[in-house]
């Protein structure tokens, strides 16, 4: 399903003396298959943009379409439940919604919930555990009783169980250490190319921006600021200083490495140890045409 936002405002309790204007003539368009980054500031809109994409929120203005599904203010979706069956959004910290006794319920809860049959949802999860490095034994347990690692990747399981066709990531790595941050972004990476997996992430990671999207979106007060390619868009640094961004660590390391030795590095989502690999093997074959 494609994502297309048309003038797209939202206003926090309108029509009140608290009313906050959040999103601001925001358009865009997502062709299905995508994974797209959204970036910005703080307070710049993200999470009231994500909220948009499953009929949590209602535009004030404008329209959001969702494939068939058109969400505007004058009406939501009757289909609302189905929009939400395909359309699997992981907010933050979520493993603070888990519940149930075990892993196995809690996984099922979502599909049971849309009306998805035992066998199908037993299926389902045979086929989802391996998917997010989980082991089986692990389905009797109480999720409670897991690594806080471990429950993020229950959560998550139970968003995947519903089978969505677009997965919407609010700081999926927030409070993990390092090597857990790259494994869930790795994992998201994989589920997205092996099951063409639409992804909207919303990252402070400019270098998970980088590495895993190809597009990116800059919020910044409610409007959208820029988008294109993370190479478009990662090499305006006094664009990006404009709204508290930096460059990204591989963007700098590239652009000042073309700048020193007047050697183009094919620009590709990477690491900038990945870059230092790929910079060594380009010297060695320098040299051994030399
Ligand atoms: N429930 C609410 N009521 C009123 N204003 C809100 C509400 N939620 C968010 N806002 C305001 O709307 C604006 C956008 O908030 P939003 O949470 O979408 O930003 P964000 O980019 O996701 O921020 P962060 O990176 O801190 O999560 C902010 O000014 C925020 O204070």
């Amino acid at each position: 399903m494609d994502i297309t936002f048309k003038d797209v405002s939202y206003i926090y309790q309108a029509n009140s003396p608290f009313a906050h204007s959040a999103l601001k003539d925001l358009s865009f368009h997502i062709p299905s298959g995508s994974f797209v980054a959204i970036v910005g500031h703080t307070g710049s809109g993200k999470s009231t943009l994500l909220q948009h994409l499953n009929g949590l929120l209602t535009p004030t203005k404008g329209e959001v379409r969702i494939g068939d599904f058109h969400i505007n203010s004058d009406k939501k979706p009757e289909n609302l439940k189905e929009l939400r069956s395909r359309v699997g959004v992981v907010f933050q910290y979520p493993e603070h919604q888990l519940f149930d006794e075990t892993v196995e319920k809690d996984i099922a809860f979502g599909p049971k919930n849309f009306g998805v049959s035992d066998t199908e949802i037993a299926e389902r999860i045979r086929d989802i555990i391996p998917a997010v490095g989980m082991d089986e034994s692990l389905l009797e347990r109480s999720p409670f009783d897991l690594s806080g690692g471990q429950m993020r990747r229950v959560a998550i399981a139970g968003v995947l169980a519903i089978k969505p066709e677009i997965l919407v990531l609010d700081e999926p790595t927030a409070g993990l250490d390092p090597r857990g941050q790259l494994e869930i972004m790795d994992m998201f990476y994989t589920l997205h190319q092996e099951r063409n997996l639409t992804t909207i992430l919303v990252t402070h990671s400019m270098e998970d921006a980088v590495k895993y999207a190809d597009h990116v979106i800059i919020m910044n007060k409610g409007t959208k600021y820029m988008e294109g390619s993370p190479e478009e868009v990662f090499t305006q640094r006094e664009a990006l200083h404009q709204v508290q961004l930096e460059v990204p660590e591989a963007i700098q390391f590239i652009t000042s490495f073309q700048e020193k030795f007047g050697l183009t590095i094919p620009f590709k989502r990477q690491t900038v140890e990945e870059l230092a690999v790929e910079i060594q093997q380009l010297l060695k074959g320098a040299e051994s045409d030399e």
